[in-house]
Parts: C-alpha cells; structure tokens; sequence
C-alpha cells in the first residue's frame, strides 16, 4: 500500500477508535443512568419530552444511552460504524448551509458538527459521517447520522453544487477496522494539507462480489437517490425506474430515514414493507439492521394476512380470475348467502307455540341482519330477528303480554340455542373458499361475473388447496376480503372454556398438586397445533383484525393484482405510502385495473415522483443484451443507463439435447469466473431435470441456485445462467417481461442456454 494511502487510514483509524472508545465509555455510563432513571421512573418521560425537571445532562446521557443501543445492534458483521468525512470550507459558500441548522423538533439530537481549526483556517470544518450519531464529553458530535441534515452535504454535493465540501472521503472498513479511503474533490483543486486518494466509492462497490443479502448503499448513496430518501413522510412517494436503478434499496433507506425524521410515529405506528416473495425478504432483511434499524415489518405478499404464508402461485389464467375486482361479486354472495349443511327449516315449541320456519324465511332475516351486521359479529343481532320472525309467523295480534314472553323465553331457549349453532356459525373467511370447491355454487354465486369454464377453473383450484395443504398466494388476498366481509371469528363464551376449573384447579397446588389440565384448550392454544388433515391446515391459525401501519413500503409494485392492493390498503388506512416499481417487469397483465385499485388505497394524499435512470446492477454488456430483448415487445420500456463495464459478453449457447450436461458445463465456467452467487433460472419444464445442480459446489457455503423466473424478482446475483428463454416467456404470466425480470438479475456475467 502507497504511504500516502497508509497514512490517510491510519488517521481515519485514530478517529473512528475514538469514536468506539467514547461508545464503550458511554455504554457503562448511559447503563448506569437508565438504570436509575427507571428506578426513579422518569426516564422515558425525560428523553420523550424533553422534561425540565430532568435536565439536559440526563437528556444527553439518555441519547446516548439509546446511541449506544443501537451500537450493540449492529455488530460487527456488519461494515464500519463511521464510513464517511466531510472537509468543508465555510467560506466557499457566502453563509452556512441551512441544512446543518438543529432540527426543529429535536428528534435525532444532532447538531452540527463542530468547527476545526484545520490547517486552512477558521472556516473549515470536518463532519464524520456513520450510521448513528455520538458525541463526546462535551456533546460534541464525533460523528453525524447519516440521516441528520448536517450529513445531507455527504450525498448531495457535487462539483457543480460543492455545498461547501471540498473533499468528500468513503471509509471502507472489516469490522472496527479502515481498509481503505476513496475520495471524491468537489473543487478544482484541492487545497495543500488535503490529499486525494482512491479511484471512487461507486465503482468499488458495484464490483464487488454479491452476497446471499443485500448490502446497505449507505456509504455511496447518490444525489438522486438521496432525494428520495429524504422526500417528505407524508402522502405517497412513487419510485420508478428500470431493473438495477436501485428502487430497492433506496426505499429501505427511506424506511431508515423515516424513522430517524419522526421516530415516534413511525416506530408506534409501524412501517410495513411488501415485497414479492419470501427468498425477496430474506434477501433484504438484512439492510435495515445494519442502518440501526430493527422494528420494520417485512412481509412477502403470500404473508400479509396473519396465519397464512405461502409462496404457491397459481397457473396464469386462474391468478387473473382471482386477482380482479370482478371476483368480489363471488365472494360477497358467498360471504351473504347459506352456510352449506345449515339446517334449511326451525321447528320447535316456544312457549307453547309451535314455531316452523321454513328456507324463505330464514333467507330472509339472514339478508336483513347482514345488511346491518358482518356475519360474525350478528349471531345475537340474528337470533333475536329470528325470534321475531318466529312471533310474527304465529299470526297473533295486539297480546303484548305474550309476545314479551314469547321472546323472553326464545332467548335463552335450548332448541333455539341449538339450532343457532348449526345456522348462524362463526365462519372462518378460509372456509367460505372450501365452500367453493364446488363449482355449481361457484356459478351460483358469481352469476355473471365469471365464466363457466372459469367457474370450473377457480373451483378446480380450491380442490388444489386441499389436496396440497396450501393456499396460493392469490388466496391470500381474497381471504383478507372475506375477512373484511364476515369479521373476526368470535371466540366462544368464556364459561365454556373452561377457565373456572382452571382457576378453580390452580388452588390445588397449595395441597400438593402441581399439573393442572384444563378442562377446554383456549382458542389461542389450538392455533398451535398443526392438525394432520390438509383441511384442518388450510383452517390452522387464527385470523385477526389487519394491523394498520403508519407508513406503507411496496416493492415491485407493477405486480400486485388490484385485490392484493386491496389487501394492503386495509392495511394503510391512514398511512403515507412509498411505492416502487416498473411497469416493463409486470407480471399483472391488467395495469389499469390495478392502478384504479392502487388509488383506492392511497386515497386523496399528494403524491410526488422520483425517476431512478441508472442500472447500478448490471453489467452493462449484460442489461444491453436484456433491454434488446425488451424493448421488441414493450417499446415504451423504462431503459436505464448501466454504468459499468466487464469487457465480456454474455455467452448464448443451445441447450441441446442434454439440458443438464449444458446447463452443469454452463455453471461450471461460471463458478471460475466470479466468486459469489449463481442462479439456474428455469423454466418450469426442465425445473425437475436441473434440481441436482442446486447447492452444488464442494466446500462454503452453497454458490449454486436452481430457480424460476418469478422468485428471482427483486433478487440479484453473481452471474446466472437463462435457460430456454421462449419457454420462460411462453409460461409466464407476464410473458417476455418476466423474461426481462431474469435477464437482469446478474452483476458480472450472465450465460444464455436456448431451447429446442
Ligand atoms: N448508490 C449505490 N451505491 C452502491 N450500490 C448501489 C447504489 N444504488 C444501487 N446499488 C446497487 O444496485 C443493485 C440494484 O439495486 P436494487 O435491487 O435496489 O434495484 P431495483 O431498482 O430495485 O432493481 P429491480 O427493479 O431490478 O429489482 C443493488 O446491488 C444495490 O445495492
């Protein structure tokens, strides 16, 4: 290593080891006091209110009590504490940036930086950037949060605007350790004691090996992104770009930035980040731990509804029927109409008087309760029409007397008890959809709104659901309407639960007994079994109210079917949104539909728009190959600029008519020439052939992945190998655009096996 770079670490060294020295001083300190702060009861009120009565020295010593939290969260898997420095000179600029005034309302604790006195004179000043903010003894800031606006100059200076920043300098750090310093200069010249080193942040971290998780892009996050990041919490901030422009990752650093900007309401209210698929969220759930972040929710869109989870798609032609708002016909009919197996008639004496109700009438008052009432919250609404249905079918006029006792006894009645267990049952959403796996009561209840051969498909697709054990992942989102239509299943009364043997049983360990067995399992106890039949796992679990959220983050939006926004909307009620997407990587087929859907949900907030035209993924050898293959099919296609060059073309050979021994050979090239991730992308039909070749590679851990093209969204790796991309379009719900989402997954290389 040069000396002069040598030199450079080994000062960014000192300060960032003082840095962890004055975290680790503080640690004990801030333990000591939270300690008792507790005990005294006041110190959640001081640091929230800022409370007189307890100081600013215990206010200071409470940020860093929190500071030093958040320190103990990011270990040291995760890349340097402290990744950036600033060296300004204030009197480039004819006064201070606003953007280092205090915040107005005092969230972050940070301040400006202090002033040095560096060589250059009074003005300047260097501002060390990280992922939290510490300060010293004399709360002064050693290092800014990167969300702060005295680190805004970080990502947004340029030449063009240097907003006083001469030198901008990214740390690379293992652990607590500087490896290396990049610079970028703002002016033309840098000044003498300033010296420059490196060939840029960007470039190093767009070459470098991909992991099996996504990396934060905190240290190289760049102007335009950073607008994103920073636009204002409220109302919905759409994200848009081609495939690499970082969408992603900008959004996560938005969901970090939000929660540093208004931490109480985005850390009461919550934030919830959709995405595609489970290998999607496993993918990215590292990103906001290492920005500090612990307490965003990342959900897959097959596991947005408490209770279910699941990745299965249905074929192409069946996610349409249940993905567009004309399936709510069926469902609210079913939702409205008879429970299979009810009893069609009442009969029973009451009070004397022999009561017969026959199917009309009982069809009647179920349609007038559920007029008023969701089906599980309107037992008693419907008991009680019931009964007076029951008296007016009776035909006696004008006795007041008996009519109050006719009611009064049809109350608690045992006939009138036991037949409104079999007629008004508490409905569980996912049994209504069983209920569907007839398709004469598909039809019946869709009336026109479906076909017969889509009757017979949807049903078709039901029985699937049984024989598999598992919903699909457009079930999920109807489910959540059925929820919405009939209500949270009711639990039982609780004298039936058999909680007064409990309380009455736990008096017996006084005398020597120590095993209670309760009489009856609680509701919540039974969801933890896992009942054996494959209906009894479709029912297992238990389904409660949506959890509404401040803020609402969906990733690859252009494929979310207007009843999955649906599902989410619910879910956002009062929230402000980010959204993200491209439309040429959609595999929802009718954008309209969804878009009509998707304003639904939003409602009446102001949007903004941010346009990300940079693919900082792919190759651009690579991405030039894709974007021709795009745009001949989707000519308004969204084509970013790839800014980074390999020199190597992507290979296209046959696939022959051996798929396995061409696609091995195809990997085995691959495995030499980069070093990290290599996915198989198939289509379904040689999916079995090619499954040995998944986790092949002898020693570490597995570099080879065997997928389809619709679990690869959102996801990027080293090099992949395309197999047969015909099939690939033909089998897709979105045809060439999901070819488009796996011809743009790799960083490096990228080899094309085409089919017969
Ligand atoms: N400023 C940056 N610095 C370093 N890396 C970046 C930067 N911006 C984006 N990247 C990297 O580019 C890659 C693509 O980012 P991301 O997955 O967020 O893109 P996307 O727009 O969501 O892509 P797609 O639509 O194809 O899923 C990631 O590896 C990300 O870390």
């Amino acid at each position: 290593m040069p000396d002069v770079v040598a030199e450079q670490i080994a000062i960014e060294q000192a300060h960032v080891d003082r840095v962890l020295a004055e975290l680790e001083k503080a640690a004990t300190r801030a333990e000591a006091v939270h300690t008792e702060g507790l005990s005294r009861g006041q110190f959640g009120r001081t640091v929230e209110t800022g409370d007189a009565e307890g100081g600013s020295l215990f206010q200071r010593d409470a940020l860093v009590y929190h500071a030093a939290r958040r320190r103990s969260a990011l270990d040291t898997q995760y890349e340097g504490l402290v990744f950036g420095r600033l060296d300004l000179d204030h009197a480039m600029g004819s006064q201070r940036p606003q953007e280092t005034q205090p915040r107005a309302n005092g969230q972050s604790g940070e301040q400006p930086a202090q002033r040095h006195t560096a060589r250059g004179g009074d003005e300047r000043e260097v501002r060390y950037i990280g992922r939290i903010g510490v300060r010293d003894d004399d709360y002064e800031p050693l290092v800014i949060d990167w969300r702060a606006p005295a680190a805004e100059p970080f990502y947004r200076a340029t030449p063009a605007h240097p907003m006083n920043v001469i030198r901008r300098r990214v740390l690379r750090s293992r652990g607590a350790t500087v490896i290396g310093v990049e610079d970028d200069l703002m002016v033309p010249e840098a000044p003498d004691d300033l010296v420059v080193v490196g060939d840029g942040a960007l470039m190093a971290a767009l070459t470098r090996t991909r992991g099996a998780r996504m990396r934060d892009i905190v240290a190289t996050i760049q102007a335009h992104q950073d607008e994103a990041i920073r636009a204002s919490a409220r109302g919905v901030t759409e994200i848009s770009g081609g495939p690499g422009t970082g969408k992603t990752v900008v959004a996560l650093h938005r969901a970090a930035y939000l929660l540093y900007s208004d931490r109480r309401r985005f850390e009461s209210g919550g934030i919830l980040v959709v995405g595609p698929s489970g290998a999607y969220t496993a993918y990215i759930e590292r990103v906001l731990p290492s920005l500090g972040e612990e307490s965003v929710i990342l959900r897959a869109v097959g596991d947005v509804v408490d209770a279910i989870d699941t990745e299965r798609l249905d074929p192409p032609e069946v996610a349409r029927i249940k993905g567009s708002t004309r399936i709510r016909t069926l469902l609210g009919a079913a939702a409205r109409g008879r429970v299979p197996d009810a009893p069609t008639e009442f009969r029973a004496i009451v009070a004397g008087h022999a009561v017969r109700l026959d199917a009309r009438a009982l069809d009647h008052v179920r349609a007038q309760v559920l007029r008023q009432h969701q089906r599980n919250a309107g037992t008693a609404a419907a008991q009680a029409a019931l009964g007076e249905t029951a008296w007016a079918s009776l035909g006696i006029r004008g006795d007041r007397e008996a009519k109050a006792e006719f009611l009064d006894r049809w109350e608690d009645h045992l006939d009138v008890e036991a037949f409104m267990k079999a007629w008004w049952p508490q409905v569980d959403p996912r049994e209504v959809l069983l209920w569907l796996t007839d398709a004469d009561l598909v039809r019946r209840h869709a009336r026109r709104s479906v076909s017969p051969d889509e009757a017979e498909l949807l049903a078709g697709s039901w029985r699937t659901a049984l024989e598999t054990a598992t919903w699909s992942v457009a079930d999920v989102a109807l489910i959540d309407d059925l929820a919405a239509r009939l209500g949270p299943v009711q639990d039982e009364p609780q004298e039936e639960r058999g909680f007064y043997e409990i309380e009455e049983l736990e008096d017996l360990s006084q005398y020597g007994v120590t095993e209670v067995q309760p009489v009856a399992r609680t509701a919540e106890a039974k969801s933890t079994l896992v009942p054996e039949d494959p209906r009894g796992q479709l029912l297992a679990g238990r389904l409660g109210r949506p959890d509404e959220y401040a803020h609402v983050l969906v990733d690859e939006a252009q494929d979310l079917s207007p009843m999955q926004w649906r599902m989410i909307g619910r879910r956002g009620r009062h929230a402000s949104w980010t959204v993200v997407g491209d439309a040429a990587q959609a595999s929802w087929p009718d954008p309209v539909e969804a878009a009509q859907a998707r304003d639904e949900a939003f409602g009446a907030q102001p949007r903004r728009h941010f346009h990300m035209d940079t693919n900082y993924r792919n190759a651009r050898e690579i991405f030039e190959y894709a974007a021709d293959v795009v745009r001949r099919e989707v000519p308004d296609a969204d084509i970013p600029r790839a800014v980074r060059e390999t020199g190597v073309e992507p290979l296209v050979r046959p696939l022959g008519p051996e798929p396995l021994a061409a696609t091995r050979a195809a990997v085995q090239s691959l495995l030499e020439e980069v070093e990290g991730a290599i996915a198989v992308i198939t289509p379904h039909r040689y999916a079995a052939q090619l499954a040995p070749l998944d986790g092949e590679v002898g020693a570490g851990p597995a570099r080879v992945h065997v997928v389809d093209p619709m679990s690869t969204k959102g996801l990027e790796y080293d090099a992949t190998v395309i197999v047969d991309p015909e099939e690939i379009t033909r089998e897709s719900p979105g045809g060439i655009r999901v070819l488009y989402v796996a011809l743009t997954r790799a960083a490096h290389r990228m080899t094309v096996l085409t089919g017969p």
